[in-house]
């Protein structure tokens, strides 16, 4: 019983958001939570923690490329994280039409001082399938322990 709770785990698809274009400040923050996720299932998104991805996105696709690639791996996927702390549009984005399509979200901010997570982030947060969460960075390891047993 054990192992197949384990075995379907491991099969999760599991889309990180995390800011391109909007600011490359929490790069290798995002490289451990995908690390971490990694021990849950499959991240689809792994380029997003790309250290050689500057502000500019990436290079060898076009934008419209980027947006199909990124709308299907979203609808592939059973789960969403989305790192917030730095405002991006298209993490914004991307959480609007997960919500859409009824995924199970996880959206991680740390708060700073003079700033406050915009409305329609912080607003999503129902408690059951959308989770929004104020986090220090030596707990998000408990936190996604807290969330995935819930998935
Ligand atoms: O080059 C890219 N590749 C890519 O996958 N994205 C997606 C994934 C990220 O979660 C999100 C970041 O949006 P933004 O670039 O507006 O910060 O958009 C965004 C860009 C650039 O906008």
């Amino acid at each position: 019983m054990r192992k197949t709770t384990c075995v379907l785990k491991m099969s999760l698809r599991i889309y990180f958001a995390g800011s391109i274009r909007g600011g490359r400040d929490d790069v290798q923050l995002y490289m451990k939570i995908i690390r971490l996720l990694q021990g849950y299932g499959t991240v689809l998104t792994e380029h997003v923690a790309d250290e050689r991805l500057g502000a500019y996105g990436e290079k060898q696709i076009s934008d419209e490329e980027i947006h199909k690639r990124d709308f299907e791996w979203l609808s592939q996927s059973d789960v969403m994280v989305a790192e917030v702390t730095q405002p991006s549009l298209g993490v914004g984005y991307e959480i609007g039409r997960a919500v859409d399509m009824n995924k199970r979200i996880l959206c991680l901010h740390r708060p700073q001082p003079g700033k406050r997570l915009s409305a329609m982030i912080r607003g999503i947060h129902n408690g059951s399938s959308v989770t929004v969460r104020d986090y220090e960075e030596k707990e998000i390891e408990s936190i996604l322990q807290t969330f995935f047993s819930s998935v």
